[in-house]
């Protein structure tokens, strides 16, 4: 994995950028505030550009650990969920900017309609009756590890995620490709489009229940991006779980929402597994950090915790990011529309 220390000049240079981007721009869920954060992204210290750069250029690795992001007292308390009010500014704005510039030398942040109502940077925090449940929101059991949106056609080139909170110390776990034993044979199998995927549980109709930030033409939308999912869950799209180059390939598993087609694809996707875990590492993401994971070369998950509930738990804000916005334009409202349906 790749590391990047922020120091002092840097964070005080990026919050100059960041003052720009938020003179009159107040939500991180508008195009707008996109479009702007791409012109200024070419202003960030070059040798956090040459180092982001790197990354998405070279493939060095399954992950970036930028580190030393100044948090804010401002942020206040851990939500209780998700849910963001519209038209109250997120407490966190300074922090999702600084994320957003960033982000913006990967690619095109983006959301999905049925994940987190559409919303492009998400609160990961655990949730009140949440515990046990395989989403972001769960707590006490394992988060199983997977590709971010397995399923989706266009899932993230990157997944981020950047800290703001940690207090007990939960990891992310973490393992990347290159890393791992394969088998000629199994490699062979793996490439073909023999497992059945299904969407995660949180692309869900009643885990988006809320429709605070989606304007009423979008609840039409949302319900048609629903019923896909449905169909979905009825009729799972196959895939390949190693693509591209055939000496270093990239991946694609989710073996919690993974079906295999046939005994040969079952046991390669076992012994896969089984090596994944072997190498599976922890990622102890302290506030400040952000995790950019290459969603095509490394899965993630995370460790159980204990959350308290009281607004001074785990809190991570996530992004989507993809490397071209143009592929899923026959699944968003406009060119410059960023909800994947
Ligand atoms: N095995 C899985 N894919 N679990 C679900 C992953 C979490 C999902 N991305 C969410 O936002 O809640
Ligand atoms: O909480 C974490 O560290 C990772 C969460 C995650 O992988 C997810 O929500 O998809
Ligand atoms: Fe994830």
């Amino acid at each position: 994995m790749e590391k990047y220390h922020l120091d002092a000049r840097a964070n005080a240079d990026i919050d100059e950028l960041v003052r720009e981007l938020t003179r009159d721009l107040s939500s991180v869920h508008e195009a707008a505030f996109h479009r702007r954060a791409a012109v200024l992204a070419h202003e960030l210290p070059r040798e956090l550009r040459k180092a982001l750069v790197g990354f998405r250029l070279t493939e060095p690795s399954g992950g970036f650990l930028l580190s030393g992001i100044r948090i804010g007292e401002e942020i206040g308390p851990t939500p209780a969920d998700w849910h963001q009010p519209a038209g109250v500014v997120s407490p966190a704005l300074r922090e999702e900017s600084f994320f957003v510039l960033c982000a913006q030398l990967l690619g095109d942040p983006f959301g999905y309609a049925t994940l987190q109502n559409g919303l492009m940077m998400h609160d990961i925090v655990p949730i009140q009756g949440h515990e046990k449940e395989q989403i972001s929101s769960g707590s006490e059991e394992t988060l199983e590890w997977h590709t971010e949106e397995a399923f989706h056609p266009h899932r993230a080139d990157y997944t981020a995620l950047m800290c703001l909170r940690n207090p007990y110390g939960a990891p992310t776990t973490y393992a990347e490709i290159s890393d791992l034993d394969i088998t000629e044979a199994d490699r062979a199998t793996l490439r073909q489009p023999l497992f059945a995927t299904r969407p995660s549980g949180s692309h869900s109709a009643e885990r988006n229940a809320y429709t605070t930030h989606l304007p009423k033409s979008r609840h039409a939308l949302a319900k048609e991006s629903f019923d896909r999912i449905e169909e979905q869950h009825r009729n799972p799209p196959t895939v390949s779980v190693l693509f591209g180059d055939e000496a270093d390939p990239y991946l694609c598993v989710d073996p919690d929402c993974m079906t295999p087609l046939t005994e040969e694809a079952a046991g390669a996707l076992e012994r896969l597994c089984a090596e994944i875990n072997r190498k599976l590492q922890d990622v102890n993401l302290t506030p400040g950090d952000i995790l950019f994971l290459d969603n095509n070369s490394a899965i993630h998950g995370r460790r159980p915790f204990k959350a308290r509930f009281d607004g001074s738990d785990r809190w991570l804000k996530r992004m989507n990011i993809t490397r071209d916005l143009r592929r899923s334009r026959s699944r968003r409202l406009s060119a410059d529309d960023r909800v994947v349906r």
